[in-house]
C-alpha cells in the first residue's frame, strides 16, 4: 500500500499539496491528473519521502520502483546498468550484481520493449529510449509498488501504446500498487483503476476512473470543453474516450 494523509506540503507561502489523502492498496492502480504545476510531482515526492511534509503523513514500502520525471545522468553506462541499479537494494553493500541481477534487469528491458539497446550508453538514448529502460529499473526491483511520474510524456505513440499494455497488464495481474501521473486522460481510462485530480483550486477529487474522468470534472480541472466519444478499439470493441472539444476542429 502506498498513499498519503491529510498531507500538506509548502513552499514559502505557497500551499501546493493541502490536506491530500489517497491510498493505493496492492492490486490497484491509480492514475493523478491535474495542470501543470498544480503539484503532481510534489505529492509522488512527498508520497515517497524525498518531500518534507508540513502536515498530515505517508505510507510506502521500503522499496519502490520509482520513474521520476527528470533524470540526468552523466556517466557513461549502458542501458542495462541502469536496468540493474533497480537489483541495488536487494544486494548487500559491497555486492556487485551478478548473472541472476543481469537476468532480471534483462527481463525488465524486455517487457519495456528496450532490450534493443541494453547494451548502448544510457546517455547516448533519446528521452523515449530512457523512458523505457528507467521504467526497466523500476520493474527490476520487484517492489510491489511502482511510481511513475508522466512516464509517457517522452513516448511516441507505438511506445505509448506498449506503455499502456504494460501497465494494464500489470494492473491485471493484480499484485502491484501502480501510481502513474499523465495529462491524458485517456491514458486513466486505459490503464487505472481509480484516478485522482488535483483541481485548480485547491482541491482535489479521487474515485473510480468510471466516475472521475469525465467531461464535467475533466472540463473543471483544464478549463477545457471535453466530449466523451466511443472509438473501436484494435479487438475491435467499443472504448469511451474523453477529448478536449478543439481536438481536430480545423480538420472538421
Ligand atoms: N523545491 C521547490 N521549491 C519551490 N517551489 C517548488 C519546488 N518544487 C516544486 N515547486 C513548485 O510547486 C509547484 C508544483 O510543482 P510540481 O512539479 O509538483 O507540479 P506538477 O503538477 O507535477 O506540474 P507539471 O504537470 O508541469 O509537471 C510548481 O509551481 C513548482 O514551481
Amino acid at each position: 500500500m502506498i498513499g498519503l494523509s491529510h498531507a500538506t506540503v509548502r513552499f514559502g507561502a505557497r500551499t501546493v499539496v493541502d490536506r491530500l489523502s489517497f491510498s493505493v492498496p496492492i492490486g490497484r492502480s491509480l492514475a493523478i491528473l491535474g495542470p501543470n504545476g498544480r503539484g503532481k510531482t510534489t505529492a509522488l515526492r512527498a508520497m515517497l519521502g524525498f518531500q518534507r511534509l508540513h502536515a498530515g503523513s505517508r505510507t510506502a514500502p521500503s522499496i519502490v520502483g520509482y520513474v521520476p520525471q527528470v533524470s540526468v545522468n552523466n556517466q557513461r553506462l549502458r542501458a542495462i546498468d541502469i536496468a540493474v541499479m533497480g537489483r541495488a537494494a536487494h544486494l548487500g553493500l559491497f555486492r556487485q550484481p551478478g548473472d541472476e541481477d543481469y537476468a532480471v534487469a534483462r527481463t525488465a528491458l524486455n517487457r519495456t520493449g528496450a532490450a534493443g539497446y541494453a547494451e548502448q550508453p544510457f546517455d547516448r538514448l533519446s528521452g523515449g529510449e530512457r523512458q523505457l529502460v528507467l521504467l526497466a529499473r523500476a520493474l527490476a526491483t520487484g517492489s510491489e509498488v511502482l511510481v511513475l511520474d508522466e512516464p509517457a510524456a517522452a513516448l511516441d505513440l507505438h511506445n505509448q501504446e506498449r506503455l499502456l499494455v504494460l501497465l494494464e497488464s500489470l494492473r491485471q495481474e493484480r499484485h502491484k500498487a501502480i501510481v502513474f501521473t499523465t495529462h491524458d486522460p485517456n491514458h486513466a481510462l486505459a490503464a487505472a483503476d481509480d484516478a485522482l485530480l488535483m483541481m485548480p483550486d485547491g482541491s482535489a477529487l479521487f474515485g473510480p476512473v468510471a466516475e472521475t474522468v469525465a467531461p464535467a470534472h475533466l472540463e473543471r480541472l483544464y478549463g477545457v470543453p471535453m466530449r466523451t466519444v466511443e472509438l473501436s478499439g484494435p479487438a475491435g470493441a467499443l472504448h469511451r474516450a474523453v477529448l478536449p472539444a478543439f481536438a481536430g476542429a480545423r480538420a472538421g
